[in-house]
């Protein structure tokens, strides 16, 4: 089994990491495939690190912020892999949660990805890229596995939405969930992820770790510390979930 794991920022990709090492996994190594766009002209370049543990491989890489990043890095490490291939590609990170059913620490797992804010504005409200007939605006994700992944992590299941612009109001966070009833969560990578795990003819899954809640802009009420202990917490969990998973069951 080999999964590449897609995550924004290093800070997520280090609480990965930790998880992973509480499942045996083992740093095997590590890649510089290029600069992360997020990356000032001081910061060191953002790696790809690869994980291992009797056979199976999970390779970690923080691809930016916001969905062209996203799509764009796990382009190139798809694009680089070497065989065998991947087996699964996973979305991950901090993200924010619906109130009432994505608490703050808690745990979301996609049923569906969905690029929220990707169509036409008019005066009769938001038409999805899918309804203008030009693309889409959602991609197949593997229902079993899905399941499996968020049984095993406590997790709530349900649409993640990828935005560009995170939420700020409570009536854009009504409008949205109006659109979308079964949306658990929203984050900014998922949908990228998802568009170039696709066209490799890989299963995607996005779970993320819940942040804030989806709402009035508040920072003061963030916990990014407590998501990414949750994020340690998943990826602590998923190895044996991904390991008895075989790719044809998707
Ligand atoms: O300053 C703000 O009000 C603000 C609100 C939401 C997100 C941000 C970010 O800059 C974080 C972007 C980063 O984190 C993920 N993320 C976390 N929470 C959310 C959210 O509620 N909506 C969208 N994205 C979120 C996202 O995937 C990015 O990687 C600032």
């Amino acid at each position: 089994m080999r999964v590449l794991v897609v995550t924004a920022v290093a800070a997520e990709s280090d609480s990965v990491a930790a998880g992973l090492a509480v499942a045996g996994y083992a740093r095997l190594d590590e890649e510089v495939i290029r600069r992360a766009p997020f990356a000032g002209p001081e910061s060191s370049p953002s790696p790809l690190t690869r994980y291992g543990r009797a056979g199976h491989e999970i390779h970690v890489y923080p691809a930016g912020v916001g969905p062209a990043a996203a799509a764009a890095g796990t382009a190139v490490a798809l694009g680089r892999a070497q065989d065998p291939g991947y087996d699964l590609v996973i979305s991950t990170g901090i993200g924010g949660g619906f109130p009432g059913v994505a608490p703050l620490g808690s745990l979301v797992v996609s049923s569906r990805i969905v690029a929220a804010d990707l169509g036409a504005d008019s005066p009769d409200g938001f038409i999805p890229v899918a309804e203008l007939g030009f693309g889409r605006d959602q991609v197949h994700l593997s229902v079993p596995l899905g399941r499996r992944v968020m049984r095993a992590l406590g997790a709530a299941y349900g649409t993640v939405l990828t935005v560009t612009t995170a939420t700020g109001t409570a009536e854009r966070a009504a409008e949205l969930l109006a659109r979308h009833p079964s949306a658990v969560a929203e984050a900014m990578e998922g949908f990228g992820v998802a568009e170039a795990a696709d066209q490799y003819g890989l299963p995607v899954l996005e779970v993320r770790a819940i942040s804030n809640s989806i709402g009035p802009r508040d920072r003061s009420a963030w916990r990014i510390g407590d998501a990414l202990a949750a994020l340690t917490d998943a990826f602590g969990k998923l190895p044996p979930v991904l390991e008895s998973w075989t790719s044809h069951e998707h």
